[in-house]
């Protein structure tokens, strides 16, 4: 089997006295769509936080990304390897208009030359399926499921070999989380490796080929969709506090 995409050894972040994220490892494979469940503040945000050091890399740990050991270096650099992250809240810049924004993530993202940021920029909007008619709109005039597809296409114009994609549904109604499920399997099957965090349950086990449960900022159980959602701790731990 080749090497993981994503290794992660014994991350740990703290903040003062509180371990958001406890002793974690865990590997993704290429290719892969796994999944990321765990209760409101069970430290899945801040993993890919620490991953990305996007905002923050870990307290202690090691991560490796494509071989090479990423938790010292630059955040724009682990970008530029191909490692981008999207957040829980949309990317809007209410002046520019849809094009012109995933322009802002091409240009600074990957700092592509003028000549070639069209073309890239239309390709990663075909590529999310983003009507062609609205790429000159203001995003202020955008529904939350045109944002949201605007803040992929951001994310794909940096040409990435993992993708991190942090609550993508939220907000959704049903006909546009299945319009998403079919744009992640899209996107999964160009290659391009997924990680997705996600409280809407039935996406979740759908599209994930593998799904590890952080509860308390430790990593609760891995593997198989269904037989995670089935282990008891599981069960107590994040649909039990769902359910209450
Ligand atoms: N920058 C920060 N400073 C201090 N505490 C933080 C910071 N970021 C996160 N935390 C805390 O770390 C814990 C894990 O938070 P995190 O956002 O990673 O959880 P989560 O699983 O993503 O939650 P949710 O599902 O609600 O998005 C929480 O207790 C949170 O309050």
């Amino acid at each position: 089997m080749s090497n993981p995409i994503l290794d992660v050894r014994n991350a740990t972040k703290r903040f003062g006295g509180l371990t958001a994220v406890n002793d974690v490892s865990f590997i993704v494979r290429r290719g892969e769509l796994l999944g990321i469940a765990g209760p409101n503040g069970s430290g899945k945000s801040t993993l890919f936080n620490i991953v990305s050091r996007i905002p923050f890399g870990p307290t202690s740990g090691g991560i490796w990304f494509d071989g090479q050991q990423i938790d010292r270096m630059a955040p724009h650099k682990i970008a530029g390897m191909g490692l981008t992250r999207t957040f829980q809240k949309d990317v809007e810049f209410p002046d520019l208009t849809a094009s012109e924004t995933v322009g802002v993530a091409a240009t600074y993202g990957k700092g592509l030359p003028r000549n070639e940021l069209q073309g890239s920029v239309q390709q990663a909007l075909d590529l999310v399926e983003f009507d062609p008619e609205r790429r000159t709109m203001p995003t202020t005039e955008l529904s939350v499921y045109q944002r949201k597809q605007l803040m992929i296409a951001s994310a794909l114009v940096m040409d990435p070999k993992v993708l991190m994609l942090d609550e993508p549904a939220s907000g959704l109604t049903r006909p546009e989380i299945s319009a998403l499920e079919a744009l992640l399997r899209k996107i999964n099957a160009t290659g391009i490796t997924i990680l997705l965090i996600e409280h809407v349950l039935s996406l979740l086990m759908a599209v994930s080929k593998r799904l590890i449960v952080l509860n308390q900022g430790a990593l609760l159980s891995e593997g198989d969709p269904t037989e995670v959602m089935k282990d008891p701790a599981v069960v107590e731990a994040y649909l039990g506090t769902r359910a209450a």
